[in-house]
């Protein structure tokens, strides 16, 4: 593989003052090109990027590729062959920073087992959430989360998803014994946070409790594909793929579990459908925090949910020059997931692999796409969609500096960002939301 990578156009973004408040998305026109300034907190302070003013359409096969990553699982696979998985990762990580990852080896009936069991917790009465209600129960705002409690974009209006989350804890992680639990280093365990008394499972297992099991097992199964797929992100990037399993023991792993209630017809019939809708996003314009994010998407829900903010070189540029971008539909492929880039990745990549903008616009009369969900889409679909995210970090108390691979010395390029771990990453991160008046609307972090 040739190093170092080179600059990759789609982590720019244009960065400008903050105004929490300012509408999201202003028109403005191009020469013969009608676009949208959409407003976001990111990585690096507010952002602002020129889109396109038309309907997402469906991601062509090479902009989300579906990558097959059985060789990870199988003992007797090459190195010739797990090279070859790093490979697609990287050409997706320099096209869009999304794909798909199939054959991961995680059960069927773990996933839908874990989906059914979040759908029998989500769908009870309010009084029956309202035991494990993050804001009012949990130190670390772990738990269950209220629709329009959270505006993940200070620049749009409060997300209309309801969320179960949690942190990683070493208490479930299946690579360790309990003996290796009671031997955590005391450096690692200030920065791993628990509630007392096994909140917020403890406030579930009433009525449900088939929810603890069920998703405490897909996050242990997940948690050890996160570390499979560490092992190829370091091979895509040129180092051996051993180099980060030190850093994967006791990694900072956030989940959430997203429950969607349908968007309002009106707004499902909006000619464009990306106008951000200053009282109606199923979950706002956002990047994601940490080094990936692996993603369960809803198989039978309507399809047009979860959108990625993709260039769109076609366009030309605006007449500021900057580059255009355009709504790109990730739809949901069953027996896979979505995986994406955090923030911190794009840092240690020195911006060769993006934290790519993605939203969730769940439109109840939104039409299929392509070879998916029409029978399901047919019938008749209350319109909720269920999604469940893993957000994988490196171990809290690592720090990792911008890789030598990812700078290009040799033609006077620096690296662009100071190390910093990965605690003080997701503190600055979670400041940088609040200070803009976004995150959690009563004022404490999100999950992830
Ligand atoms: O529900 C989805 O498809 C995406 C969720 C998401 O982006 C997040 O929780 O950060
Ligand atoms: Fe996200």
């Amino acid at each position: 593989m040739s190093l170092p990578l080179q600059p990759n156009p789609m982590s720019t973004a244009t960065t400008e003052t903050p105004g929490a408040g300012t509408p999201a998305a202003q028109p403005s026109t191009t020469t013969d090109t009608k676009t949208v300034t959409l407003r976001l907190s990111s990585a690096n302070g507010p952002v602002t990027r020129t889109v396109l003013s038309q309907p997402p359409r469906e991601a062509l096969p090479h902009e989300i590729p579906i990558i097959n990553i059985s060789a990870l699982t199988n003992p007797s696979a090459t190195l010739a062959e797990r090279q070859s998985i790093a490979d697609q990762i990287r050409t997706a990580a320099l096209t869009n920073g999304f794909f798909y990852i199939t054959e991961h080896g995680i059960p069927a009936s773990v996933t839908s087992a874990a989906h059914s069991s979040s759908l029998s917790f989500f769908r009870q009465p309010v009084e029956q959430k309202q035991p494990a209600n993050a804001a009012l129960y949990s130190k670390y705002n772990f738990g269950w989360k209220p629709p329009q409690s959270q505006r993940i974009n200070p620049f749009e209006g409060a997300d209309l998803r309801e969320t179960f989350s949690w942190r990683y804890d070493p208490a479930y992680d299946p690579s360790l014994s309990a003996d290796d639990v009671d031997r955590i280093p005391e450096e690692v365990k200030k920065y791993i946070q628990i509630d007392e008394g096994d909140f917020p499972w403890s406030a579930t297992t009433k009525d449900t409790p088939e929810f603890k099991r069920d998703v405490i097992k897909l996050f242990q199964d997940v948690l050890e594909l996160g570390r499979l797929l560490g092992r190829s992100f370091a091979l895509s990037l040129g180092l051996d793929e051993h180099d980060w399993d030190g850093k994967f023991t006791y990694p900072g792993v956030g989940m959430a579990v997203n429950w969607y209630p349908p968007l309002p017809p009106s707004t499902a019939t909006s000619p464009t459908n990306t106008e951000p809708a200053e009282k109606n996003v199923s979950i706002g314009s956002h990047t994601d925090f940490q080094l990936f994010t692996l993603l369960y998407q809803d198989p039978s829900s309507p399809a047009t949910a979860l959108q990625v903010l993709s260039r769109c070189p076609e366009a030309g540029r605006t007449p500021g020059g900057e580059e255009i971008y355009q709504w790109l539909y990730a739809k949901p492929i069953p027996g896979t997931f979505v995986v994406n880039f955090g923030d911190y990745m794009q840092r240690i990549t020195n911006d060769r692999y993006p934290s790519t903008v993605h939203r969730v616009q769940n439109f109840l009369a939104a039409a299929p796409l392509s070879g998916i969900n029409e029978e399901r889409c047919a019938e008749e679909h209350n319109g909720e969609r269920l999604s469940m995210a893993f957000f994988f970090g490196f171990n809290q108390d690592e720090t990792v500096e911008v890789l030598d691979s990812c700078v290009d010395y040799a033609r006077g390029e620096k690296k662009k960002y100071e190390a910093v771990s990965c605690f003080e990453w997701n503190l600055r991160r979670f400041k940088a939301m609040h200070d803009l008046g976004s995150g959690n609307v009563n004022g404490a972090g999100k999950g992830s």
